[in-house]
């Protein structure tokens, strides 16, 4: 393993009159906690967060320097305590979400393994100034390293579509490539979270749940599919369709992540949104055949992967923030479910320490009978893929 050089951020230096020295850490963030509140208003207006989960971080921020202030301290514990790994860094997906995990102020350390070029990534990478401390890692003599004292590993290796595959086509390339990572990661960060982005996902993450129940470490809390995508996608094609501000929509997506078995549940869009029944169609194929909308834009350059990299940064600050005691963080993720009567299923979920904390299946009451005749299909192809 090569460690690219680090560049530790300072946003103010960290020793100063009045600081608590056993809390402070190296790049602390000197705080005045006065405007505690209004400095992090201003970090989350740009952060993957929708509008709900960022006014709950930011009353959790505000309510925090106020405690702050009553014990008459003036420093706010930085955060940047996670170390994330990513396999499969020097890839569409890989690079760029590289460089939104760069940017999180929850990120000491940021791993980034690949098979090849991932040594350049992470130079290019290290000279940005903000905490984390980024290092490389190239093939799979270096794998094991890449995932020592990990809390989340974020998988991305593998190979995308062309245009007129399914993603069941990648199935076989792909379930090895993921037997593999997760081996080592059953091994070597049995805790970790596992944020599962190869396709078919659908199919992956049982074959991953798989290989962690053999090593005797499968913790289904902690085991996910990354359907945030498909989410993303409902958000910005609704918003657009009811000339919605886009920061305000949330459509909660369920299933699975290919084809019919995606399902956003328009009847639960939040802001509360009337739909006609040609817009609940033509919305819900257009969410449904995002990912190929977007394979045959590239024309065979590959799939989804700046909207992907979004997406999975967002999955990732959540998971972050539930890691560190944020009790109000809810995704929609493909995770073992008992919510029916599928093994594995996508939902809203809450996140907590330990991972999936509770299902959300009130979701699932009151469903339009589109959904209802839908939630049959979402069912069907996801069980036709085990
Ligand atoms: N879940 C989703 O919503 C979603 C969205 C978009 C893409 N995807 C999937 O993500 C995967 C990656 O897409 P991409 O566009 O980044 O592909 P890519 O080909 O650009 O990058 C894949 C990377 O994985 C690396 N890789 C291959 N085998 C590896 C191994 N054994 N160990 C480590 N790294 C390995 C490659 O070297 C490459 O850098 C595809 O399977 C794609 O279908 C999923
Ligand atoms: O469609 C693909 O092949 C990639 C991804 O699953 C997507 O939804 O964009």
């Amino acid at each position: 393993m090569a460690a690219t050089s680090a560049t530790i951020f300072s946003i103010c230096p960290t020793t100063s009159a009045g600081s608590k020295p056993s809390r402070q850490k190296a790049f602390g963030l000197k705080f005045n906690s006065r405007r505690a509140a209004e400095s992090v208003r201003c970090e989350l207006e740009a952060s993957f967060l929708g509008k709900e989960s960022s006014a709950a971080l930011r009353q959790s921020f505000a309510l925090k320097a106020q405690k702050e202030n009553k014990r008459s301290w003036n420093y706010i514990q930085p955060q940047a305590s996670y170390k994330v790994s990513i396999l499969g860094a020097a890839g569409g997906i890989g690079q760029p979400l590289a460089l939104l995990v760069k940017m999180s102020p929850l990120v000491s350390a940021l791993n980034l393994y690949d098979i090849a070029n991932v040594k350049g990534v992470a130079a290019d990478l290290s000279h940005c100034n903000t905490p984390s401390q980024v290092f490389d890692f190239t093939g799979a003599s270096e794998l094991a390293n890449s995932l020592k004292d990990v809390n989340v590993v974020v998988i991305p290796a593998g190979v995308p579509r062309k245009p007129g595959m399914t993603r069941d086509d990648l199935f076989n390339i792909n379930a090895s490539i993921v037997r593999t990572l997760v081996e080592a990661v059953a091994d070597n960060c049995p805790d970790a979270f596992i944020h599962i982005i190869s396709n078919p996902v659908n199919s992956t993450v049982p074959i991953a749940a798989e290989v962690l129940k053999k090593k005797g470490v499968y913790d289904p809390k902690k085991l996910f599919g990354i359907t945030t995508l498909d989410v993303v996608r409902a958000n910005t094609f609704v918003a657009q369709k009811k000339n919605l501000r886009l920061i305000d929509v949330d459509v909660p997506v369920i299933g699975g992540h290919a084809g019919i078995t995606i399902l956003p549940l328009l009847s639960k869009t939040k802001p509360s949104t009337a739909f006609t029944d040609e817009e609940v169609q033509e919305l819900t194929a257009r969410i449904q055949n995002g990912g190929t909308e977007v394979v045959e834009a590239k024309a065979g350059a590959g799939s989804a992967t700046l909207s992907m990299a979004y997406a999975a940064a967002r999955f990732l600050e959540s998971s972050l923030r539930a890691l560190d005691g944020d009790s109000d963080v809810y995704e929609c993720a493909y995770v073992q479910s008992d919510l029916t009567d599928l093994p594995f299923f996508a939902s809203r979920v809450k996140l907590g320490r330990n991972g999936v904390e509770a299902f959300i299946s009130s979701d699932l009451h009151g469903l339009t009978e589109y959904e209802q005749k839908s939630f049959g299909s979402p069912k069907a192809g996801v069980e036709s893929q085990y």
